[in-house]
């Protein structure tokens, strides 16, 4: 059996906003919008991983919170994770650095306006429900296997 490695997605929030990053590459993913993050490294926790791409990929200095509960499946062997960041006081703002070309602050009533990876619907949706805010057109609640 494949040993999953995990993905770690920010679910990145200033002033009551999420950040949603839009892909450079590769092709397929291109335009499509995510939570910004990456691969975990053999032998690094998923906190350390999160600050580590939110660093190399936005210049921003972040403080990661609490794992949302769930594992969205990827193309094997990955699996989305997401946890909660925040900017720490002196952090630079976020920019494009690398794999992105936009970046959007939107409110959770926006969240529905960008076209995330499909993966990334369901991740998003979940974030804002563990976090008590209105998913806005992100759309229907989840299925009644509640996964
Ligand atoms: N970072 C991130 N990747 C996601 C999300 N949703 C989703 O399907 N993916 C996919 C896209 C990629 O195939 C894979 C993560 O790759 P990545 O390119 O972000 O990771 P990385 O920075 O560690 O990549 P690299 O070192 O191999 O270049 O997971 C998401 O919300 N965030």
């Amino acid at each position: 059996m494949t040993v999953p490695i995990v993905v770690v997605g920010a679910a990145l929030f200033d002033g009551g906003r999420l950040l949603a990053a839009r892909r450079s590459a590769p092709a397929d993913l291109a335009g499509r919008w995510e939570l910004p993050g990456g691969k975990v490294e053999p032998g690094e926790t998923p906190d350390a991983a999160l600050v580590r791409e939110l660093r190399e990929e936005l210049g921003v200095d972040a403080e990661p919170g609490e794992r949302v509960p769930g594992e969205w499946p990827l193309r094997p062997p990955y699996v989305l994770h997401v946890w909660t960041a925040r900017l720490r006081p002196g952090s630079a703002a976020p920019e494009p650095l690398q794999d992105h070309d936009e970046l959007r602050w939107l409110t959770p009533e926006e969240t529905g306006d960008v076209d995330w990876l499909d993966q990334d619907v369901p991740a998003v949706r979940r974030t804002l429900a563990h976090l008590g805010l209105p998913g806005g057109a992100l759309g229907r609640t989840e299925g009644p296997a509640g996964r």
